[in-house]
């Protein structure tokens, strides 16, 4: 007997989908998550974009993955610079976020904050809470986005204890611990 859900005979699968992209997005939007800009500079050229999609893999080595939708302007740079600097966003940097949120010429994106260059080439936030200065060295298609798997060969451990996080489809402010 074929499972429940299985299209009969070759026969178009005419059945909605159990989870629908907005009701995907609206259950995502419950999930609070850090901000992050995440840059790439090189042969590609000096581009980055705001991404939410961070999660750290393993400590061994020290990877991080991020996931890039294939259609953003983005993605050409990063894929052909191999690089990428995680800069984690800090409490009043909502108005780079949005600027690196879609729609500006990448140039003007740098035109804000201060920006220095990693080691490997990719541009790192000053003020940033942590920057991950990273290579990629995996690359995974799945639907959308490109899941790139990034091993971590450098960190920056910003001054700031307040971190700028997304949640509800709002920025919100949560603060840590102070160094004593
Ligand atoms: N993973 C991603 O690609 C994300 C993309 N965004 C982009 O920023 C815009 C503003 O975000 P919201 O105000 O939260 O609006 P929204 O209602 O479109 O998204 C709600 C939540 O769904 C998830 N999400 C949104 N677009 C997604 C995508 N294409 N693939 C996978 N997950 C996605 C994110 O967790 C997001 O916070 C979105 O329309 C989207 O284009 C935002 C967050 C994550
Ligand atoms: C809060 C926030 C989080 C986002 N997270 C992601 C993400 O994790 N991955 C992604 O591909 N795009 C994410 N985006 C969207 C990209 O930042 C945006 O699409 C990207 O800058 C490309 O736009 P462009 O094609 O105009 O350059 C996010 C946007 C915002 C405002």
């Amino acid at each position: 007997m074929p499972p429940p859900c299985s299209p009969l005979d070759g026969a178009p699968d005419t059945t909605p989908p159990a989870v629908t992209r907005e009701g995907f997005r609206n259950a995502m939007a419950r999930l609070g998550a850090a901000v992050n800009i995440v840059t790439t500079d090189g042969p590609g050229g000096r581009h980055g974009f705001t991404a939410s999609a961070v999660c750290s893999v393993t400590d061994s080595p020290p990877t991080l993955l991020v996931c890039l939708n294939k259609g953003s302007s983005a993605a050409g740079p990063v894929h052909a610079n191999g690089v990428v600097c995680i800069n984690t966003l800090a409490a009043g940097h909502e108005p780079l976020s949005n600027l690196f949120g879609g729609r500006t010429p990448p140039e003007e994106r740098f035109a804000s904050g201060a920006w220095r260059v990693a080691a490997t080439g990719a541009p790192m936030l000053v003020g940033a809470v942590v920057a991950f200065d990273c290579r990629i060295v995996r690359t995974v298609e799945v639907g959308t986005h490109n899941v790139l798997f990034c091993e971590v060969v450098g960190v920056a451990e910003g001054g700031s204890h307040e971190s700028l996080i997304y949640y509800s489809r709002r920025y919100h402010t949560l603060s840590g611990p102070t160094d004593d």
